[in-house]
């Protein structure tokens, strides 16, 4: 992938040029419970500082004179190579952004060959966004349902949509402590922006009918939030399906080794952007001892405060093999649509790419080798 010509940089220059700037414009143009939902993290927001932290306590000495006029970003993941990176993380809900939702989003990242994920708590259902972009690497985020027999037939839904991957998200056991929406008295779900997997599957909709839960919104929240999960589910969806598993919020080394002992594909070391539990390590300190138990055996992801390109430069000289973006692609949703979100991360791309450059390095192998240097 070519990194944007000048022509394309000034036209940008009119896009909010980083994070903060972004963040600040989506304040503008949603309502604020919207808003506050996405921006907030649990408790007091300690996760959340450490995640920025983390990323603002490592430095590196660029090595030069590397003629650096061809660089290739390209990654392999699960087979396929892809030409960047960068992965769009599963983020629910694209209700809450823009009428246009997730099928804008795999739009974008179809257009920039990056791949998709797609949440279980999605506005539009799997399938209507997997012929959004039918060709376009979709991986699909589940939710374990409190019945084992609904989350396995979302996974047979998502396999017949086509998705190639299921990332299974193990930290949102229950629903993290978020006072912003505490005190907005907000519930996207009684907003009913959560509508679209549930209300297409029959297994729901007959346990709705029957009467097993009190209304939607309560049978939403009962197959999101399920405290049970264990080990024996993973196990479970391992024998259930052939597509490469990924496991979404590891950050305790013991709990890579018990994946891979599992047979799972892959890891995403993630924190939830800070979201579920406070007083947790940033993702990315967390992130060296992840890739260092695994040894190359299966891919680490990295999610959790890549705001910039720099950010990603930093998470894959750490070990990474892909990173994940949530929150500023879901602001440029907010921000201007789909042209908003192909904005946000191309100027990651572009950023990666000078990034690398400046530092004399050519491809992802040889990034990989530079040394972070890590503030006491
Ligand atoms: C509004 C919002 C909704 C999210 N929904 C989901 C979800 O449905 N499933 C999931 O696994 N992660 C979800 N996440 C977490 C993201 O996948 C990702 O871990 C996180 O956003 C990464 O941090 P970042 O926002 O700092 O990039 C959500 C995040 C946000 C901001
Ligand atoms: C109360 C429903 C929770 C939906 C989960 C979406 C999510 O993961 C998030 O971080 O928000």
């Amino acid at each position: 992938m070519q990194r944007s010509n000048d022509a394309t940089t000034i036209v940008k220059e009119v896009f909010p040029v980083n994070f903060n700037d972004l963040q600040e414009a989506v304040e503008q143009k949603i309502p604020k419970p919207n808003y506050d939902y996405i921006k907030g993290g649990a408790g007091s927001g300690q996760t959340m500082r450490n995640n920025r932290q983390a990323f603002e306590s490592y430095s590196f000495i660029p090595q030069l004179l590397n003629d650096t006029s061809a660089v290739n970003t390209s990654i392999t993941l699960f087979g396929k190579t892809h030409p960047t990176p960068f992965i769009f993380a599963p983020v629910g809900m694209n209700l809450l952004e823009h009428p246009d939702g997730e099928p804008a989003v795999v739009k974008a990242a179809a257009k920039l060959k990056m791949p998709y994920s797609l949440s279980t708590v999605s506005s539009y259902s799997l399938e209507e966004v997997a012929s959004a972009a039918p060709e376009h690497t979709k991986f699909f985020q589940l939710y374990w349902s409190e019945e084992d027999e609904l989350a396995l037939n979302m996974v047979s839904r998502a396999e017949a949509a086509g998705y190639e991957a299921i990332i299974l998200t193990i930290d949102t056991t229950v629903s993290g402590w978020r006072e912003g929406d505490r005190k907005n008295q907000f519930s996207p779900i009684l907003h009913g922006y959560a509508k679209g997997n549930y209300l297409q599957d029959p297994i729901f909709l007959k346990d709705l009918e029957n009467g097993k839960y009190k209304d939607f919104v309560d049978g939403v929240l009962r197959n999101v939030n399920h405290p049970h999960l264990n080990w024996s589910h993973v196990e479970k969806l391992r024998k259930h399906t052939k597509l490469p598993i990924l496991l979404k919020g590891v950050l305790h080394p013991n709990d890579a080794v018990k994946a891979l002992e599992i047979g799972v594909n892959g890891l995403i070391v993630s924190t939830h952007g800070g979201r579920q539990l406070d007083g947790v390590i940033g993702s990315l300190d967390a992130l060296p001892n992840i890739v260092k138990v695994v040894g190359g055996q299966v891919p680490v992801l990295f999610d959790s405060g890549i705001y910039s390109g720099l950010d990603a430069f930093k998470a894959l000289a750490l070990g990474a093999d892909a990173v994940c973006v949530g929150r500023p692609y879901v602001y440029g949703l907010a921000y201007a649509g789909q042209t908003g979100v192909e904005t946000v991360m191309s100027n990651f791309y572009d950023e990666l790419v000078t990034t690398m450059q400046l530092a004399g390095v050519s491809s992802i192998e040889s990034l990989q080798k530079i040394e972070l240097i890590q503030r006491g």
